[in-house]
């Protein structure tokens, strides 16, 4: 997807300043033009192996200590290359250790082949390899040149080391992950740990990869930072040095209407929670002041569990219509526990003629199930206005056929998403993705286990709203959005509830 889209200079400045080594996320075919690039530029190309692969066996020294054993499982390109390497050093440490290949070792091409005649010894056939206790799998077999499903050779070991229980360390990626989409190609090994060279790859971080890769190591094999900078995608670890410069700024001229209005809509009498909660973590995340616009039927239900949060009797077309006479009405969130499809789709429309920014969750997305397009023409040109929120469900209804493209990766779908809405796209889950129209994309992991609970998703609409009334491009206050949402998870603590999130909402990070 990178590659489609030609960045305008603004994006390319934009990334430029945002090129911290630790932040990128390059694709297996990003890697493989890094890697012609730097040995264009004259750097040693099997030298790089032998770094990758001495860092292998240094984390296999390193990680287990009373290994008796390490088994050292090579493929047929340059993954195996490394192993070769790791092989080598592992008995220069004095340690035991058998090597197994896939395929026939003669075939080894350049520097894999240089790599396996260092090594000097006869590796043996992978079906040969009989697990023993005490072995310690070092897994060579492939990396980002996967191109299809495990051979079956390979699919037998994977079921042998997992029946024996065996630790696992991964060269670059556990044999058997998608380095581009994180998703298993037949089977794959499960490792304690993954050694990675230069960046994280998405397999890294998208699901099911980031789970079997274990703990990622990422080690520097001397490709310098300027060649990565210059073929890095628009993909990125979701931090703080990303949107940091983007944070609102408090001066001491701020009042509340300067940090802006947030307005949240409540569902029926008998759903009105979910508003409330997104509210609570509106006004928490930093919204001068956030009204709740209820039905009628709901006021009392409202009025009686809202303090610092202010509500209004909105019923209706005509009452949102009157009230967006009101410019400092900036940014509604429209969706949690909302009920009524025909009236989302209404109020979105009114709130997009008016020029507002909105942010659509739940319910308000699937009121556009049957016509996605007429959401994405409310909100198309000039600068992003609208804030999308699915979890896989919702988005499968507004892109059912991204949804359903088995080739795209969880990155491809929000951006090609993102590009299709003119929105600013959160597709949550474990390992949330957020993108821009024009190409960004970012992958959260600092979200706990524990954040998987009811209420969870109207809290971060609240959190992207009050970012969005401060006035943050819709982009970063999505961003960081998730990244506080996913921090107020780690402060809540395991056995949260979504009530205790919006008191759990951190300051923002020092920029
Ligand atoms: N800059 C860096 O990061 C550096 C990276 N380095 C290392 O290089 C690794 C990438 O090497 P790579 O490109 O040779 O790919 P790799 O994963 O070894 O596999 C390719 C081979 O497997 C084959 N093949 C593929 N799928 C298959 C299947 N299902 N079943 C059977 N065969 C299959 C494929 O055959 P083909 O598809 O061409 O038929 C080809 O022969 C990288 O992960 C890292 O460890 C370091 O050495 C130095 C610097
Ligand atoms: N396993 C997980 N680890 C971390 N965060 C998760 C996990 N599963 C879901 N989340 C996050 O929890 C939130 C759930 O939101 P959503 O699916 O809308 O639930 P709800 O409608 O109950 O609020 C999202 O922010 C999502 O990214
Ligand atoms: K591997």
């Amino acid at each position: 997807m990178a590659d489609d889209l030609a960045p305008a200079a603004s994006l390319q400045a934009w990334w430029g300043m945002h090129q911290e080594i630790d932040t990128l996320i390059i694709t297996p075919r990003d890697m493989g033009r890094i890697d012609a690039a730097a040995a264009a530029s004259g750097l040693a190309s099997y030298g790089l192996m032998e770094r990758a692969g001495q860092a292998v066996a240094a984390a296999a020294l390193r990680r287990f200590p009373g290994a008796h054993r390490f088994v050292v499982l090579c493929g047929p390109g340059n993954n195996g290359g490394d192993g070769y390497v790791a092989a080598r050093a592992l008995e220069a440490a004095g340690a035991e250790v058998a090597v197994h290949a896939l395929g026939d070792p003669s075939a080894l091409r350049g520097d894999a082949a240089i790599a396996l005649r260092h090594f000097g010894g006869a590796p043996r056939a992978l079906a040969e390899y009989g697990p023993r206790p005490g072995d310690v799998v070092v897994d060579a077999l492939f990396g980002a040149g996967l191109s299809r499903d495990l051979p079956d050779e390979a699919v037998q070991v994977v079921e042998a080391v997992r029946r024996h229980a065996l630790p696992v360390l991964a060269v670059d990626l556990p044999s058997g992950i998608d380095g581009r989409t994180g998703e298993v190609r037949g089977a794959a090994f499960e490792a304690v740990a993954t050694v990675t060279f230069m960046c994280r790859k998405p397999g890294h971080l998208l699901l099911p990869g980031r789970t079997l890769s274990g703990d990622v190591e990422v080690f520097d094999i001397g490709i310098p930072g300027r060649i990565l900078a210059v073929h890095a995608g628009h993909v990125r670890v979701n931090t703080p040095y990303v949107w940091r410069l983007a944070e609102p700024q408090q001066t001491g001229a701020t009042h509340k209407y300067v940090r802006g209005h947030l307005a949240v809509f409540s569902g029926p009498a008998t759903a009105t929670g979910a508003a409330r909660l997104s509210a609570a973590a509106g006004l928490r995340a930093g919204a001068g002041l956030v009204t709740v616009l209820s039905p009628t039927d709901a006021l009392f239900a409202n009025a009686a569990r809202l303090t610092g949060v202010m509500l209004k009797d909105v019923d209706g077309e005509a009452d949102l219509a009157a009230l967006l006479e009101d410019e400092r009405l900036k940014t509604f969130v429209l969706g949690p526990g909302f009920g009524d499809a025909g009236r989302a789709r209404a109020y979105a429309g009114l709130i997009a003629a008016k020029g507002r920014r909105l942010v659509l969750d739940a319910d308000g997305i699937s009121a556009f199930r049957d016509t996605p397009d007429a959401l994405f023409g409310l909100f198309a040109g000039g600068d992003t206005r609208l804030v999308l929120t699915p979890h896989d469900g919702e988005f499968a209804r507004l892109f059912p056929d991204l949804a359903g493209d088995g080739t795209l990766s969880k990155i491809d779908r929000a951006q090609k998403a993102a590009a299709r809405s003119h929105a600013a796209v959160i597709l949550k889950g474990a390992d949330t993705v957020i993108a821009a129209p024009d190409g960004r994309a970012l992958v959260n992991e600092n979200a706990p286990p524990w954040l998987a609970t009811a209420g969870s998703g109207d809290v971060l609409a609240g959190i992207v709203g009050a970012h969005l009334t401060q006035g943050m491009p819709a982009f970063e206050a999505a961003a960081s959005a998730v990244w506080r949402h996913g921090e107020a998870g780690s402060i809540a603590g395991k056995g949260l509830t979504a009530e205790d999130l919006p008191e759990a909402i951190p300051p923002w990070p020092a920029a």
